[in-house]
């Protein structure tokens, strides 16, 4: 597999190797011991997760915090999104910067999101599948947000003005401007 640094501090982009024959394709679409050589991040991922969603949809700008904080390795097994990464560690060289890349069915690409990064995506195309592996467990109360469409942050989630749809609860998250002030 193809391991590329991003802009985002410890945030890579994986190419799988893919076998093709006449039957199909084979890759390996996790391998803790080639991921942690080539990244030198060790892993343990414990919870998998997948979500359908049709055009037009964006999930996200979310993460987990404190000790629940969730490190993700985040990929596409039917259709296309925008997946999108912010750096939101006070610390990092690379606070306030925005990652984003399309990942789909037919590039098979994935996104590792390190704890403590915002991630959201847009969808593409309908009835696109997602599915991430986290290495904590899921927890409602550690739970933050940013509104997606936020002006400052202003990301290109590659749908028309109007387009995107988001759930009750993304439509209330704080901007970006109000998160910051709250950690720091
Ligand atoms: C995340 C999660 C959700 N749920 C339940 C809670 C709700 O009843 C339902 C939908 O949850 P939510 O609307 O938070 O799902 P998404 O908007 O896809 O959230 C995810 O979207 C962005 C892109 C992420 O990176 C996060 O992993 C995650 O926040 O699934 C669970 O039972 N377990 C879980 O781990």
């Amino acid at each position: 597999m193809i391991v590329e640094k991003t802009n985002i501090k410890d945030c890579f982009l994986i190419k799988p190797k893919v076998f093709k024959d006449e039957r199909g394709y084979f890759f390996e679409s996790f391998h803790q011991e080639k991921f942690e050589k080539q990244t030198h991040i060790k892993t343990n991922f414990i919870q998998d997760n997948e979500s359908m969603s049709n055009y037009g949809v964006i999930r996200g700008l979310h993460a987990q915090q404190g000790k629940f904080a969730q490190a993700k390795l985040i990929r596409v097994v039917q259709g296309k999104v925008l997946d999108v990464i912010v750096d939101a560690r006070k610390d990092s060289p690379s606070f306030g910067e925005v990652y984003s890349s399309l990942i789909s069915a037919y590039n098979k690409y994935q996104i590792f999101v390190p704890k403590g990064c915002l991630h959201g995506f847009s969808v593409l195309q309908d009835e696109t599948i997602f599915t991430y592996k986290c290495d904590e467990f899921y927890l409602p109360s550690s739970e933050i947000g940013v509104y997606p469409l936020d002006e400052d942050l202003a990301i290109d989630w590659g749908l028309a003005k109007g387009e995107a749809k988001l759930s009750d609860k993304d439509v209330k998250n704080p901007k970006w401007k109000t998160f910051v002030s709250g950690i720091f």
